[in-house]
């Protein structure tokens, strides 16, 4: 029985990308509160192999909280000796789960009568307001201000609705999540979709946990027949150094690898690795304004991958290679 972890509870979108890595029955789901719950459990619980989590939508962009997870893992892993950094979690694959979102209530409701309940919010997973910003100041105009609440995901935002309507029937809020979290909570779809864009999608990563004497883990077959091979590297360049990230794309175009995406996020290091004491100024400087780097490249069988890693070694403050996957099919669609 394979076990993998996933953002709950059922009926996330996160679990529909579990469901469509792993179709088999010889499968268990394990429902994670958060992100950071399903990097955790896959690290430290041994009898979870795999989790997925959401890594970029094709509306409203980068899943931060998934981002900088990975780039802690980078943070709290590094050899203070190398720029290598090392975390027992890897890459194997991705998923493309297009993202129809529905206006749910948790009973029947017509929202334009005058004796409905009385509605003020609007539940959903903080990824899911970029993507139907418009809808929902469309609505707010014809039934009044909605408070926009995080939860933790789609369809947490909508079990909490179903909850609280259980307890009180006088006010209803409403959430905004997917079908199979409308089929999972008993939820009425009052509008769908109502995404701004046609052919939302997110993209997810399938990660995997490294027994320690494994170098790479093999990426998981392709579940569509893809064979475009991807690999994400993420890295820091050397901070004040004009051409220092210059210098680290070149590797990759001496070496022939086309780049498919790179995108950036905060980081503050450990300042000098707990080598010394670095003085107020210094610490100010190396703790503000800089950026880790993840990059995307196009993987190929002839590809030397002893040789690319030396020279980013010598050209990064810090790297890890996060894994090579299969290209899914989703992305071309
Ligand atoms: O809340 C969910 O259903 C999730 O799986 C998380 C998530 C995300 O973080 O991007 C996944 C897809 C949607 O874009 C909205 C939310």
């Amino acid at each position: 029985m394979v076990r993998v972890a996933f953002l709950g509870p059922f009926g996330t979108y996160s679990h529909q990308a579990a469901l469509q890595q792993f179709p088999s029955e010889n499968t268990t789901f394990i429902p994670q509160n958060t992100i950071s719950d399903c990097f955790a459990q896959l690290s430290s619980d041994d009898s979870i192999e795999y989790a997925v989590v959401p890594l970029e939508n094709s509306t409203n962009g980068q899943v931060v909280f998934t981002y900088d997870l990975l780039r802690d893992a980078l943070v709290e892993s590094q050899d203070s000796e190398t720029s290598l950094t090392t975390s027992n979690i890897e890459i194997v694959a991705e998923q493309y789960v297009s993202i129809d979102l529905c206006l749910i209530a948790p009973a029947e409701i017509d929202l334009f009568s005058s004796d409905r309940p009385k509605i003020g919010r609007v539940y959903s997973h903080p990824q899911v307001w970029g993507q139907a910003a418009q809808y929902l100041k469309k609505l707010e105009e014809k039934v009044g201000p909605l408070d926009k609440v995080d939860a933790s995901s789609t369809s947490g935002a909508l079990k909490l609705c179903c909850d609280s309507y259980r307890n009180n029937t006088e006010f209803m809020d409403l959430a905004i999540a997917g079908r199979a979290a409308a089929a999972a909570h008993g939820g009425i779809i009052i509008d769908a979709p109502i995404n701004d864009k046609k052919g939302n999608t997110t993209r997810f990563l399938v990660l995997a946990r490294k027994s320690l004497n494994r170098v790479l883990l093999q990426p998981l077959p392709p579940v569509d027949g893809e064979q475009q091979k991807i690999t994400l590297i993420a890295f820091t360049a050397e901070p004040d150094k004009p051409g220092s990230l210059v210098d680290v794309l070149t590797v990759f175009k001496e070496h022939g690898l086309n780049m498919c995406s790179i995108a950036s996020r905060p980081f503050h290091p450990q300042v000098n690795n707990g080598k010394t004491t670095p003085t107020n100024s210094q610490q100010e400087l190396q703790h503000k304004w800089q950026y880790i780097f993840f990059v995307e490249i196009c993987d190929r069988e002839e590809n030397d991958w002893n040789s690319i890693s030396r020279y980013i070694a010598e050209l990064t403050c810090s790297y890890r290679i996060w894994g090579t996957f299969y290209r899914s099919g989703g992305y071309y669609k």
